[in-house]
């Protein structure tokens, strides 16, 4: 049985179609994610998947008591705000000091927790999302666009992260993203949106599907290629990121 599944999703605003009959079921374990051009529906579909937005058409089912863990694009905190990141794991609810120490630590920020959260780097700062995101051992962890602002190398260190919570916590991860050059590797299955599923598959059956190329050209090849020469290697600057090489490589390079 899926975790969530979606059927004949539609949405317009304006009489404009933004989603048309999209269908999507994501099984416990498996890293999905939704590529697709700006303006083509990704976050309005993650929207109505969380239940935050009623489609106009269409139904999505959640598995019952589906526990689910969200990243957020960004998150602004005022310069001017003493917040550490052990405090901020305490909001809205205060956590078990074991609790919070352990998700840093599989979020791989295991050092950080005294730090202030306007001290940390941008991959940082992400990861202790992450570990907010995880405190309630989410099924099914959906991320937005939590790339935004990191590098190229900064966002497939953050990906490899991804692969190892889901492998500590046995959950499925839903990503949006746009960010072609590393997220399709680190996916078991990619969504191709452009307001409807123009095609999905594992990332080697989208990135070469017409449809996709149509819309993103064929530059994906050799940038998949540069993320699995990295993988399982250790590059890794990243303070407190080290952890991610210990993995297997188990993907198909
Ligand atoms: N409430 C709304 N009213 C009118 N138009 C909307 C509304 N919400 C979204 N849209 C339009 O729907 C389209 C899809 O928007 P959406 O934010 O879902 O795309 P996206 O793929 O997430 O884009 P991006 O990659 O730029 O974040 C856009 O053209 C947007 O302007």
């Amino acid at each position: 049985m899926s975790l969530l599944s979606a059927r004949g999703i539609g949405v317009s605003r304006n009489g404009t179609a933004i989603l048309q009959n999209v269908g999507l079921d994501i099984a416990a374990g498996e890293i999905v994610t939704i590529v697709g051009p700006n303006g083509s529906g990704k976050s309005t579909l993650l929207r109505v998947l969380i239940g935050a937005l009623r489609p106009d058409r269409g139904q999505v089912r959640r598995s019952p008591g589906l526990r689910l863990g969200y990243v957020p694009q960004k998150l602004a905190i005022d310069a001017t705000l003493p917040l550490t990141a052990r405090r901020f794991l305490d909001l809205p609810h205060p956590v078990p000091k074991t609790e919070a120490r352990q998700a840093l630590a599989t979020a791989g920020v295991p050092d950080v927790a005294d730090r202030q959260m306007t001290d940390l780097s941008g991959g940082q700062f992400q990861r202790v999302l992450l570990a907010r995101a995880i405190l309630s051992r989410p099924q099914l962890l959906i991320l937005d666009e939590a790339t935004q602002g990191l590098d190229q190398p900064g966002a497939a260190r953050f990906y490899r992260q991804i692969e190892a919570v889901r492998r500590d916590m046995n959950c499925a991860v839903l990503m949006v993203s746009h960010e072609l050059h590393v997220v399709m590797s680190a996916s078991d299955r990619v969504i191709c949106l452009n307001g409807h599923i123009c095609c999905e598959g594992t990332p080697e059956v989208v990135s070469a599907a017409p449809a996709y190329r149509e819309l993103f050209g064929t530059g994906t090849g050799g940038a998949l290629a540069l993320y699995r020469h990295d993988h399982g290697h250790s590059h890794d600057h990243d303070h407190g990121a080290d952890h991610v090489h210990d993995h297997p490589d188990h993907d198909h390079a």
